[in-house]
């Protein structure tokens, strides 16, 4: 079954169609990378995907479920998760404790009810894997603002997995890292990758051409064309609209 369908969405802002009878398919456990220009529509897109913001008309479906109408609390009870736009960390707190927190909301424990010494050694257990998993087990004791943006990023990813989502929606990973930041985060998503299925909104050519299963481009709103990162470098509409353009601009 699919995992994600959008059908022939709609989304205008007064006379700008952010998003123009959008159709994308996003099949179970591949990454799946959304390109295209700035202003092409990826965060409103990404943003009715959530459920944060509404479409005009079209459908979204989740494993063949209609979740147009779903709002965004309910859509992560049903795994969909993002990151990135909006960062949950807590700086003040040690690293393990932003990421049991993140565990802890998974299991719907509030902190009130986890007094049971059991449960909590079972939370940061969990926390201190998945710390491993994205390479920050030696900052699990370090205060969050002593670690780089790199790192914090990392993190992101480990709080993503701890929600334990079929669908993570991970909106500009790559954002302001430096090369050997960009380089580490591939190497993390690439490990990720095939375990979860991964919609990747990205700016960095090089991260989406290195990491996606399959690759959507899309202008004014609209998908232009969809294929395996061979099929979008040698689509010759792709360079013209974008591509080239983008080449020219790096
Ligand atoms: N809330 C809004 N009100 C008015 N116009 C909006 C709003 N959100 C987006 N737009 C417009 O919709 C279009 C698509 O914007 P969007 O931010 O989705 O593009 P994007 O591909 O994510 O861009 P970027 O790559 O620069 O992040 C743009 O023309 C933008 O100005």
């Amino acid at each position: 079954m699919t995992m994600l369908e959008t059908r022939s969405l709609m989304k205008s802002f007064g006379g700008i169609r952010a998003t123009d009878d959008l159709t994308l398919s996003v099949e179970p456990g591949e990454l799946h990378a959304i390109i295209g220009p700035n202003g092409a529509g990826k965060t409103t897109l990404i943003t009715q995907l959530c459920g944060s913001q509404k479409p005009d008309s079209g459908t979204i479906l989740y494993k063949g479920q209609d979740i147009t109408r779903v709002p965004a609390h309910k859509r992560a009870r049903l795994g969909i998760t993002r990151s990135f736009q909006i960062t949950s960390l807590i700086l003040d707190m040690t690293v393990i404790d932003n990421i049991a927190l993140a565990v802890q909301a998974r299991q719907g424990s509030s902190f009130r009810l986890v007094r049971n010494a059991r449960t909590i050694s079972a939370i940061r257990d969990r926390a201190m894997e998945l710390l491993t998993r994205v390479g920050l087990s030696d900052k699990a004791n370090m205060v969050t603002s002593a670690l780089s943006h790199g790192e914090h990023r990392h993190m992101e990813i480990a709080i993503a997995l701890a929600a334990e989502a079929e669908l993570m929606l991970l909106d500009e990973p790559m954002a302001g890292l430096g090369a050997e930041e960009t380089r580490a985060m591939i190497d993390l998503l690439n490990g990720i990758k095939g375990q979860h299925t991964i919609v990747l909104i990205e700016h960095d050519m090089d991260a989406v051409f290195a990491l996606a299963d399959r690759i959507s481009v899309l202008v004014y709103g609209h998908i232009i064309a969809t294929g395996s990162p061979a099929e979008i470098r040698a689509n010759k509409d792709v360079e013209a609209a974008y591509l080239g353009e983008e080449s020219g601009a790096a």
